[in-house]
């Protein structure tokens, strides 16, 4: 096996062959994980509550990705890992440089930041600099407090407009992929449609280049409210492995995400 880079994602876009990626936390998993074929993993911000509890993604620090980043690339070293940058890590562009560090350091090979437009400076910085970036739009759940709950966005023509705007810019100022989330699924196929790079989706319906789902999601072990976009792929499965293999599978074929696991 060699590492799996940018240019492999690019040439799935380009292919329109269909990319399933997973959020892991641990080398135990990462390894499974990539075993099944999960090229792309990233080390979600979502560990504040699958892992740690909290209700929010707002506790998560800089080093506590740092240690699971670590910790998911010794046991995937030729993954394509993507670390979230946490709450307030890139208040300033140079606190996202300084943290974007830590995490690149630490095996992330692409760090991702929640946001819009106020962050072109940012990627455009952090790209100079030699740091891939993907950006987050749609629901962005750093930002729960001032939307006030995990909604889906760009329900309307004016936030839909503006999404495809951020999303223009934000390609423009140099972001290598896109995670879109909670969005209309044709929102979503069109944001796809005009830009270049891998966008990778999550409750974004089918049209992404590449899905992701919180590991826990796929495997039913997660707690409290379940979002409508999660499948619970070990329900008919035997054991983990074949849970991820499934998951793959129905994501090439173009099965999952199915209409009841998407917004309109
Ligand atoms: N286990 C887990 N899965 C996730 O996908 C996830 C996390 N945790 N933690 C961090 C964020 C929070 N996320 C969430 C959490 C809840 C919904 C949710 O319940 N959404 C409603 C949509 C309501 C509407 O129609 O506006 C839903 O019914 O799915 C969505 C995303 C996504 N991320
Ligand atoms: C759900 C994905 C996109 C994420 O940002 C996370 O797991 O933190
Ligand atoms: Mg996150």
């Amino acid at each position: 096996m060699t590492q799996i880079t940018i240019s492999q994602l690019l040439k799935y876009k380009q292919n329109k062959q269909k990319f399933a990626t997973l959020t892991a936390y641990d080398a135990s998993f990462s390894a499974l994980f990539f075993s099944c074929g999960i090229e792309v993993m990233l080390v979600g911000d979502s560990l504040g509550m699958t892992l740690q509890g909290h209700d929010s993604t707002l506790p998560v620090t800089i080093e506590d990705i740092a240690y699971h980043t670590r910790s998911v690339k010794r046991g995937a070293p030729e993954c394509f890992l993507m670390a979230d940058m946490p709450f307030m890590s890139y208040a300033t562009v140079s606190s996202a440089y300084e943290n974007a560090a830590i995490l690149m350091r630490a095996g992330a090979n692409m760090v991702k930041l929640e946001g819009g437009a106020f962050l072109v400076e940012t990627v455009m910085g952090l790209t100079q600099r030699s740091v891939p970036v993907c950006a987050h739009l749609g629901l962005t759940p750093q930002a729960v407090n001032v939307i006030g709950g995990y909604k889906i966005q760009g329900r309307d023509e004016t936030s839909a407009a503006k999404l495809i705007q951020e999303a223009i810019a934000l390609q423009n100022a140099g972001a290598q992929m896109l995670v879109l989330e909670c969005v209309p699924t044709l929102l979503a196929k069109e944001v796809t449609e005009k830009l270049s790079i891998p966008v990778i989706g999550i409750g974004a319906g089918k049209y992404t280049d590449g899905q992701i789902l919180v590991m826990h999601d796929a495997l039913g072990i997660t707690q409290g409210k379940i979002p409508k976009f999660a499948k619970n792929f070990l329900n008919e499965s035997k054991d983990i492995a074949s849970a991820i293999k499934l998951y793959k599978s129905e994501v090439e074929a173009e099965v999952y995400p199915a209409e009841i696991h998407s917004f309109n």
